[in-house]
């Protein structure tokens, strides 16, 4: 793949990318946390990235979103549709979802989200993914007991490569094998002209050790499970809270997972658990087993009388013999009882099998003395083997943990990369039941909308009124102040810009036509100074070329400047948009005098009050069709008018005000 046609990325971005272990995958699939794994990639560029790949995918020029107030609608959409992701990767992966042009990128995003809309958003679940995050590649893993041995330079860069965790030493001839033996509790050759060497030492001649990483270097297995064992925990879980079918078998993984400790060493391993305590409390068992051997020897001394025949004493000190003997003389069965406890001590203490019980019974003597002493090399001579044996074990159960993980490497990834791919279609199918959303049809030939709520009102989900509103082609909408012009539009805007984006639409029903681009125009603070007026005037300038089809919406433009040469501009650029076949909603004030100077037929519509309560404006959020809306100040006029008539007339002044609105 050319990643260089991405738009929006570089030769550098390009490169970053080619180092991926499957960038065109990565890309295809919207994996944002994979992309990120670039050198140099944040998280918020690959999603960019990706965007970028869907774009080029669709053949999708992009530009949607053709003004910074439709961006800012995107970006507020997108923002409550992300609050609602357990993970960052959802949160991030949900920015690859935007408004499209091309018909056939929002079919396919509609066909992710017809499905993640299905999906429960439970509890459990989501409690579930707290703990999911991307998998990660541990850090360097370093191994110093084992190393491996070529007499091959090439071979030599090739396994350097190949397993940067093992030392990898050039030897010339076995006798710098057994060198290498000396210093390294495990030597793997990699040339086959050592096979049959007779070298001392752990020494194995295997010449595809580097295509057997498992065997070789069970560490790196065992680090990457290690790392990532909180995540896919939680991705076990949430397959289980979701009934989600597993790409692997889980019971099976859980249970070596189980068997790994948090430091990549195996645990609830019995024989290596008992080997490991037996090397370690040794010391301590052979002090006390000396001890109890002495306390019986003591007790037994101390409650024998001994009598002695003159010639024995004689013949006792003739020799020159000591204690010793007549202690063997005299308490031997004693001794021997001594002895037997305290070997029983050792061997249960130790818990020790038959060939290690032989050792260990050589620590302590059995010709009598007192008091008992261990004999120092026959406990150097058991610790010998019982370290040995411990890690031979550990090594055997490594090897073997490392084959059953990595035979599951690749579930695993697509085990966590589901959970993640859950939480995105568990954030969009939220978004859609927070806000009543349905799915847009397609068709027709502007906006149609009913029961619309739009999810970017401050106002409390059951507070929001529902709105009604069907557009087609240059429209203008008039309306009491603060009758929700502006939150019309934002409406309007939500639904084209979710419906682009394949996603469903917070209302009742909604029909619209696949429009090219959305121009979102908002009210602009106060009159515009020349500059900045001749600026706006250019923006609208770029309606009369491009795209056909566009859906247009601009807010009070009258206030750029003074309100005659506003009305003639207004009307000027509505004509425009009909001969561009445009959907186009203009809210104003002066929608009457606009229609008037426009040479087109320009729907006008009123936003209208019902009446006064309490001093408060209650209208009707629904836009009528085809009705100027009465103004807020003909509507205070008409009341004023009314409650003079009740108290007194002021000489007709509040009828005459209101006879100049007919
Ligand atoms: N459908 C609705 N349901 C509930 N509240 C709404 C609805 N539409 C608008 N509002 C509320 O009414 C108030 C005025 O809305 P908005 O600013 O859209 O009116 P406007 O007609 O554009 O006002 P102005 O004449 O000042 O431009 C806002 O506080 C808004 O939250």
């Amino acid at each position: 793949m050319e990643f260089e046609a991405i738009p929006g990325v570089g030769a550098k971005t390009a490169s970053a990318l080619a180092e991926l272990e499957a960038p065109e995958e990565a890309l295809r699939t919207g994996d944002v946390a994979a992309i990120a794994r670039a050198p140099g990639l944040s998280p918020g560029r690959a999603a960019r990235i990706a965007r970028g790949a869907i774009r080029l995918d669709h053949d999708d020029p992009g530009g949607f979103l053709a003004t910074e107030r439709a961006r800012e609608i995107h970006r507020d959409l997108l923002a409550l549709v992300r609050e609602r992701a357990v993970t960052d990767y959802a949160a991030r992966r949900l920015e690859t979802f935007y408004p499209s042009r091309r018909a056939s990128r929002i079919e396919e995003a509609r066909g992710f989200v017809e499905r993640a809309i299905e999906r429960d958003p439970d509890p459990d679940v989501l409690a579930a993914l707290e703990d999911v995050v991307p998998l990660e590649r541990p850090g360097d893993v370093r191994v110093s007991e084992r190393c491996l041995a070529t007499r091959d330079a090439e071979r030599y860069a090739e396994a350097r490569e190949a397993v940067p965790e093992l030392p990898v030493e050039i030897v010339e001839d076995a006798r710098g094998l057994a060198e290498l033996a000396r210093g390294y509790a495990t030597v793997v050759a990699l040339d086959e002209a050592f096979a049959g060497v007779d070298v001392s030492g752990d020494v194995r001649v295997r010449p595809d050790a580097v295509e057997d990483p498992a065997d070789i270097v069970p560490e790196r297995a065992l680090a990457f499970f290690a790392r990532n064992r909180g995540s896919i925990r939680a991705a076990i879980d949430v397959h289980r809270a979701a009934g989600l079918e597993a790409p692997c078998e889980v019971d099976g993984l859980e249970s070596a997972m189980d068997r790994l400790g948090a430091d990549g060493t195996v645990a609830g391993d019995d024989e290596l658990d008992r080997l490991a305590r037996a090397v370690d409390d040794l010391d301590a068992a052979v002090g006390t087993a000396e001890s109890v051997a002495n306390d019986r020897l003591r007790e037994a001394i101390r409650e024998r009388d001994v009598t002695i025949e003159g010639s024995d004493l004689l013949s006792l000190v003739e020799q020159g013999a000591g204690a010793d003997s007549l202690l063997a003389r005299e308490l031997s069965e004693e001794y021997d009882a001594a002895v037997a406890a305290a070997r029983k001590h050792l061997l249960d203490a130790l818990d020790l099998d038959s060939g290690e019980a032989d050792l260990a019974r050589r620590i302590l003597d059995d010709d009598p003395t007192f008091p008992v002493e261990r004999d120092e090399e026959a406990v150097a001579r058991l610790r010998e083997e019982l370290v040995a044996a411990r890690d031979r074990r550990a090594a055997e159960r490594k090897r073997e943990l490392a084959a059953t993980l990595t035979d599951r490497r690749e579930g695993v990834e697509e085990l966590v990369r589901g959970a993640l791919e859950l939480d995105v279609e568990l954030a969009i199918s939220r978004f859609a039941r927070d806000f009543g959303c349905t799915t847009a049809e397609f068709g027709g030939d502007g906006v149609a909308i009913e029961g619309g709520r739009s999810p970017l009102l401050p106002e409390a989900r059951e507070e929001v009124e529902p709105v009604d509103y069907e557009v087609t082609g240059p429209t203008l909408l008039s309306g009491v102040n603060s009758g929700g012009k502006t939150s019309t539009l934002d409406l309007v805007a939500a639904v084209a810009v979710l419906a682009h984006m394949g996603f469903p639409v917070p209302a009742d029903h909604v029909r619209l036509r696949r429009f090219e681009e959305l121009h979102y125009h908002e009210k602009s603070q106060g009159t515009l100074n020349a500059g900045a007026f001749e600026s706006t005037v250019r923006d609208f300038a770029d309606l009369a070329t491009g795209a056909d089809g566009r859906l247009v919406l601009v807010d009070e433009l009258e206030s750029i400047t003074e309100p005659g040469a506003s009305a003639r501009i207004v009307a000027g650029i509505l004509e425009t948009l009909a001969e561009r076949d445009a959907t186009a909603i203009f809210v104003s004030h002066m929608a009457g005098e606009i229609r008037e100077r426009a040479d087109v037929a320009v729907g006008v519509d009123g936003i209208e009050a019902v009446g006064i309560v309490d001093g408060e404006l209650r209208v009707d959020r629904s836009p009528t069709k085809g009705r100027l809306a009465r103004s807020t100040p003909e509507l205070i006029v008409e009341k004023l008018a009314a409650e003079d008539g009740n108290e007194g007339d002021r000489g007709g002044f509040y009828g005459r005000l209101l006879e100049k609105f007919e």
